[in-house]
């Protein structure tokens, strides 16, 4: 069945038992029901097909949806009415049907012009045909004079193409998908706008933010995205953050402290004015009037009271390194005084009363102190053991607690610089973290602090939804988790393993002269991609279904013995390897915790939040529940107040040693092992036979930053490449993958795993021209009809292709051409250090560290230009293979020009096309050069390094022409 198309759609099975058992997993009194699934045009005459098609089909989507399968261990048992003889009769079906109607599909395809895909298709033919005669024309037409150069060439061109066509194929079937965040609020929430009362239904989302570095990734920046997060336009009981410090820092602690206070009045002033972005840095840094559209008359001065607010948050949370050392420093000569006192009274105490005491310190360690007095837990300025970044404790601190049912109005009146009456005041559960980290333990980068979070968040809040974002992404559209929210909800939402946002980016210098947009992948490859199998993971903006990173598999690999009615095994969910051992409804010893735990580790609170995580995120509607007396909100379960116990428990794991002879980063969480986790952690859910959506919201749901100069964009896309090679090299490669993985999904996977190898033969390739412009030789012997119609028809195809793929995808031409440029950068440095590193590790082992990017701090320094960062010329051996390839493209045209123009017998063609090719790699490299170069106007010394080579050769050239005047054909040598 493919997704979203199934005309009729398969009863769902309902499940209702008296006891009010865990998950539906026992009762001999079991009765069950059918029910008709919502689809718009429901009637009687279809429920019988559907019935009928079932009997034969049992192996159907099985949704239990009465109250006793609910159970979540939480205190509604009391007001759950005893629903043992609930049965639905005609009259009620159809009434249900009725229901039913009120949903509406939340996500559909939206068309892209098929006369656009239609020509885009032939014209892939075309190219493909085209390339293939030219290579077996040029196989069959040797260069004789120059077999070597021939021979390279030819080479290349077959991994080029092969290459080109594992780009290409899986781009065969672009889509787009839209949400209707309309429909999903009649179904889950209350119809009617203005009914407040109604509870929502809605899943429960857990946030996790990631931060690693006080320093290249400022707090304030993190505040910020926690501060769009902790205002974000869904339910407030369903919502909790998660902040993981893989620092381990007290900066980002007081920082993250100070966004909770700040939270306060900023939450309530967004949901009060519907601020869009919510994110304060740029909501107060917009170009356009903020008073537009605004009707209330308390909003300009309620807008300024709150800027002024932000402004001394701003101004604490950027002094906060400065007042932590001064406070610390304080602390410390205190200490240290007191350190001495001790050691004379030691001294006096031994000498006189010749008492035998072991010798106290005379100076204490350089420790950071918390503003309560006590040592911060975590890294410390000076890091001593046990207090730097791989030596400390677990820290959990719960910054803010989880908000109650009931909506808590805000005060208003006279005299209030805010009036929040009728605003709802409450925030979500904000809890800071640092997993423990100890030496000798590999922490596995950014996978295992997500692996951290999972767990924590399971004990915490067990949200069945994770979002996951890097501390520089923000949320720029607060209604963005209700567009992910859709496709989990919709009919066949429980076959999808994550919603995968585009990145964008804020902050990039308006030509993007890194391609740092990275539009060609998002635009086009993932929205294609969207037409398959779903988007790659990309690390950031992915709303995933809690189960899918558990490493269950999708729901349609479950075990039915029976057939219809008498059903023993009817849960979805499944572990990955033996879903027999997991659930088994008939009897409850059969329920294999025992395997469970092996997997998840020994917390028993941990698993068993498992089953409920599942239960909660299935697509279940439930406008209807109050009509079968069930109470609102009761679906997602509501949440108990944290005690000590959980929070001890949540700290518990994320211990150091909890995932010793677990499966955590294997089969369970984020997967290990690659530098890359996003794609093999996405890679791994696909595999298993997931599908993935790709969700484009307008205005886009997050924005980010990305480096803008030359250097750490270099070192980003090197660790990219990185991560690429190691997934070549690992079992994840696609080619090994089961056969869930669709064709073109596995192809595009594929890829990923290949890319970085092409860089071999860019350079060998960059390396052609200047060879053929010196040995006055061409890689084709002469250039005739047929070599020059080939490379005519190969590089308007993909003109034509690019033009199409611009149509559909609705990015630039320039940024389409930015990325080519960028390919052949990346592809000449930092993809070649990568495939050699990767070679390294899989020969020598030798591990490799996640170098983190560095981000610019908002609002920065440099006031007159925004994009002074472009201009940052910091050197790095990643750029000497590009620099060297454009000099000796530069030397190699002079030279042959020169050669051409004195020589008796000029080579005109092998000129002509040498010359091409070499202009093609120069072209290429521009956006290289003008890094280099730096800021216009300030010429950096490297030009005079330039100058003085390009004179040095020149001057070599014309010796050598004065002596080829003298002893004729000395050119011809080669
Ligand atoms: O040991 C680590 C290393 C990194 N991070 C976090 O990982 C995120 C991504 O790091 P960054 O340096 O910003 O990398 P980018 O190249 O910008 O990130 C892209 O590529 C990464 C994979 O290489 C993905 O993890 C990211 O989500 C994706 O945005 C940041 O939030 C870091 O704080 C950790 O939490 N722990
Ligand atoms: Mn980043």
């Amino acid at each position: 069945m493919m997704y979203g198309e199934s005309p009729i759609r398969l009863p769902r099975i309902s499940h209702v038992s008296n006891s009010g058992s865990d998950f539906g997993c026992s009762s001999d009194h079991t009765s069950y029901i059918v029910h008709i699934p919502p689809t718009p045009d429901n009637n009687p005459a279809q429920v019988s097909i559907v019935l009928r098609e079932f009997d034969f089909n049992p192996a159907s989507v099985l949704v239990p949806s009465a109250p006793g399968d609910i159970d979540s261990g939480s205190s509604r048992k009391d007001n759950e009415p005893d629903l043992t003889d609930v049965r639905i009769s005609e009259e009620e079906e159809e009434d249900d049907t009725l229901l039913y109607k009120i949903s509406h599909p939340l996500t559909r395809i939206v068309k892209i012009s098929p006369i656009i895909i239609a020509l885009y298709r032939i014209l892939i033919v075309v190219r493909v045909v085209s390339l293939v005669l030219f290579l077996f024309w040029r196989i069959r037409n040797p260069n004789n004079k120059a077999i070597w150069l021939w021979l390279l060439s030819v080479i290349c061109e077959i991994w080029f193409a092969f290459s080109w066509l594992l780009d290409q194929i899986p781009k065969l079937f672009p889509v787009n998908h839209a949400t209707d965040i309309e429909a999903l609020k009649a179904t889950f929430e209350s119809p009617d706008p203005n009914n407040l009362t109604v509870k929502s239904d809605l899943p429960g989302i857990d946030v996790f933010v990631s931060t690693a570095d006080a320093e290249k990734e400022p707090p304030l920046v993190t505040a910020n995205t926690i501060l769009s997060i902790l205002s974000v336009d869904y339910p407030v009981e369903k919502l909790s953050c998660y902040i993981s410090d893989d620092g381990g820092s007290l900066v980002t602690f007081e920082a993250m402290a100070e966004a909770a206070s700040f939270a306060k009045i900023w939450v309530p002033f967004c949901r009060k004015h519907r601020i869009e972005p919510r994110n304060p840095e740029s909501y107060f840094g917009l170009k356009r009037d903020p008073y537009k559209d605004k009707v209330r008359h308390d909003f300009v001065r309620e807008r300024r009271y709150v800027k002024r607010g932000y402004e001394e948050f701003k101004v604490r949370v950027n002094a906060l390194p400065h007042s932590i050392r001064r406070r610390s420093d304080a602390y410390n000569s205190k200490e240290e005084i007191k350190a001495l006192e001790k050691w004379k009274h030691w001294k006096v105490k031994v000498e006189e009363d010749q008492v035998k005491e072991p010798r106290p310190a005379l100076v204490a360690p350089k420790a950071t102190w918390m503003s309560d007095g006590t040592h911060w837990p975590g890294t410390w300025a000076v890091p001593c053991p046990h207090h730097s970044r791989g030596d400390h404790v677990s820290i959990i601190q719960v910054l803010l607690d989880p908000p109650g049912d009931e909506p808590v109005e805000g005060k208003g009146g006279e005299g209030r610089a805010l009036d929040f009456e009728g605003v709802d005041m409450r925030l979500p559960m904000l809890v800071y973290v640092s997993r423990e980290k100890r030496p000798g333990y590999d922490h596995n980068k950014k996978a295992g602090a997500m692996n951290a979070l999972v767990r924590a968040s399971a004990i915490m809040s067990n949200g069945p939804f994770i979002l996951n974002l890097d501390c520089d992404h923000y949320v720029y559209n607060s209604r963005a988790f209700r567009d992910g929210i859709c496709f989990m909800m919709d009919h066949d939402g429980d076959h999808v393993s994550y919603v995968q946002f585009p990145q964008r980016f804020e902050g990039i210098d308006p030509s993007d002269r890194y391609a740092n947009n990275n539009t060609v992948f998002f635009d086009i490859n993932l929205r294609a991609l969207d037409g398959i199998q779903g988007p790659m993971y990309v690390g950031t903006g992915c709303l995933f279904r809690r189960t899918a990173l558990y490493g269950f598999n999708p729901p349609d690999v479950f075990v039915v013995e029976d057939c219809f009615p008498r059903i023993k095994k009817r849960s979805r969910a499944t572990v990955a390897s033996e879903p027999e051992h997991y659930i088994d409804d008939e009897d409850e010893d059969r329920f294999d915790i025992g395997l469970i735990r092996k997997q998840f580790g020994s917390s028993s609170m941990l698993v068993s939040s498992v089953k409920v995580a599942e239960f909660q995120g299935r697509p279940l509607a439930t406008v209807y529940s109050s009509r079968r007396g069930r109470p609102p909100g009761s679906l997602t379960g509501s949440r108990e107040p944290l005690d000590f116990a959980t929070v001890n428990e949540a700290v518990n794991v994320i211990s150091c040693w909890y995932e010793d002879k677990t499966e955590w980063g294997f089969n369970v969480g984020w997967i290990y092992g690659s530098v890359t986790e996003d794609v093999v952690t996405g890679f791994r859910m696909h595999e298993k036979g997931w599908r993935s959506f790709y969700c484009v919201t307008e205005p886009d749901a997050f924005r980010g930053t990305a480096p803008i100069n030359l250097t750490d964009r270099l070192h980003q896309v090197l660790r990219w490449a990185t991560g690429s090679v190691e997934i070549f090299f690992s079992r994840n490669n696609a080619i090994f993958a089961g056969p869930k993985l669709k064709l073109l999904q596995r192809i595009a996977y594929l890829n990923v795993g290949i890319y970085p190898f092409t860089s071999i033969f860019i350079l060998t390739y960059c390396f052609l021209p200047p060879l053929s412009l010196f040995s006055g030789h061409f890689v084709v012997e002469t250039l005739t009809g047929s070599f020059l119609i080939y490379l005519l028809i190969i590089t308007l195809s993909l003109c034509g292709l690019a033009v199409l793929e611009v149509k559909w995808s609705g990015i630039s031409l320039e940024e389409w051409w930015r990325n080519e440029q960028f390919w052949l950068i990346g592809g000449t440095s930092a993809h070649l250090v990568a495939v050699l590193q990767g070679i390294l590790k899989v020969i020598a082992g030798i591990e490799i560290s996640f170098t983190l990017t560095a981000k610019s701090s908002t609002g920065g320094d440099d006031e007159d230009d925004e994009f002074a960062d472009l201009y940052l010329f910091k050197w790095t051996a990643l750029m000497i293979p590009p620099l060297t390839i454009i000099i000796l493209n530069i030397v190699a045209i002079l030279f042959a020009v020169c050669r051409t123009v004195f020589s008796e017998n000029p080579q005109w063609s092998n000129l002509l096309g040498g010359t091409f090719f070499a202009s093609w790699v120069l072209l290429h490299m521009y956006p290289f050069a003008k890094g280099l170069m730096g800021r216009g106007g300030r010429t950096p010394t490297i030009v005079y390094v330039w100058s003085g080579l390009i004179a040095i050769c020149l001057s070599l050239l014309y010796i050598t022409i004065k002596n080829s005047e003298i002893d004729g054909g000395w050119f011809m040598l080669a």
